[in-house]
């Protein structure tokens, strides 16, 4: 089996064991992650308690569980409250997530543009490792603040668009219906996505264990996460254009082991997650 194989059935192995409880019940895994204050932990405790709280411990990190009924299904979600800093790695939550809620707060730039890296890390991370395609949902932060906002709606609109994510705009400091609503509609991309899974993985195993060595993986199109590597410049109302920083073919489908990009890691190193999975 090639290296991209084997680790697509490692990846396999893990997911079986996420898929369902003890007593059947679905089981979802979310990691929140983003900036050093975007609001990762305030919109978890929100979602879990109902509570806004002001201040939290910013090294914590931590994993909670909810049962949930989501569309007539009981579901267990997990969520992985993420807190990246230096020395720490990030396959602990990339490995684990079915999927990932990308934090940003209007309020701070700084953070949209980190929330930019994440996205780009992550799709690369995936397209790399894994035939299941993890749900992303960019999330913007702090809608409460609206006075102080210093990124548009379009702007993260067109962000989430450009990684095939999904976009909400919440506040955990509002109403709880509004930050259940984006955690619903997470759980939902995820299940859909683990049924669309499913017969793929199925697929798979029946053609590893043939050992015909005519990979089915060679298929599947993995290429539906990245429009196109690449930057996203924003002017000040809001659009957006790229710039790819791919290989010699430079399209959509360009992977970035095309670009002499061998090691499936090689991304935490790069330019786009400098200061973030270091
Ligand atoms: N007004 C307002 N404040 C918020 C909101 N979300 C979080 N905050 C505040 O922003 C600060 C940072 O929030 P946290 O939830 O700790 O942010 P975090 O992303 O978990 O940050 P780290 O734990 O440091 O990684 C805290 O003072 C929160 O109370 C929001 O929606 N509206």
């Amino acid at each position: 089996m090639s290296t991209i194989q084997s680790s697509i059935s490692k990846r396999n192995l893990l997911m079986m064991r996420n898929r369902s409880g003890s007593q059947g019940t679905n089981e979802v895994n979310l990691a929140l992650i983003g900036e050093l204050g975007s609001g990762k932990s305030a919109l978890t405790v929100k979602y879990i308690t109902r509570r806004f709280i002001n201040e939290y411990d910013p090294e914590l990190e931590d994993t909670y569980s909810k049962p949930e009924h989501v569309d007539n299904q009981e579901i267990l979600v997990r969520i992985m409250d993420t807190c990246d800093k230096e020395g720490k790695d990030p396959e602990r939550y990339l490995k684990w997530a079915d999927g990932y809620l990308v934090i940003y707060s209007i309020t701070q730039r700084s953070s949209f543009e980190t929330a930019q890296r994440y996205l780009d890390g992550i799709s690369q991370h995936l397209r790399l490792t894994t035939t299941y395609d993890a749900p992303l949902i960019l999330i913007g932060n702090k809608v409460d603040l609206e006075r102080y906002r210093t990124v548009s709606k379009a702007e993260g609109s067109s962000l989430a668009h450009f990684y095939n994510a999904a976009f909400f705009e919440t506040s955990a400091a509002e109403e709880f219906n509004s930050v259940e609503r984006v955690f619903h509609e997470a759980i939902r991309e995820v299940i859909r996505e683990q049924e669309r899974y499913m017969p793929i993985r199925s697929l798979y195993i029946a053609n590893d264990e043939s050992k015909s060595g005519n990979s089915f993986l060679t298929h599947i199109d993995r290429s539906r996460r990245l429009r196109s590597p690449g930057v996203i410049h924003h002017n000040k109302n809001g659009q957006s254009s790229s710039s790819s920083s791919a290989g010699k073919d430079g399209g959509s489908n360009s992977r970035p082991e095309a670009a002499g990009n061998n090691s499936r890691f090689s991304f935490l190193k790069g330019k786009g997650f400098k200061g973030i999975f270091q």
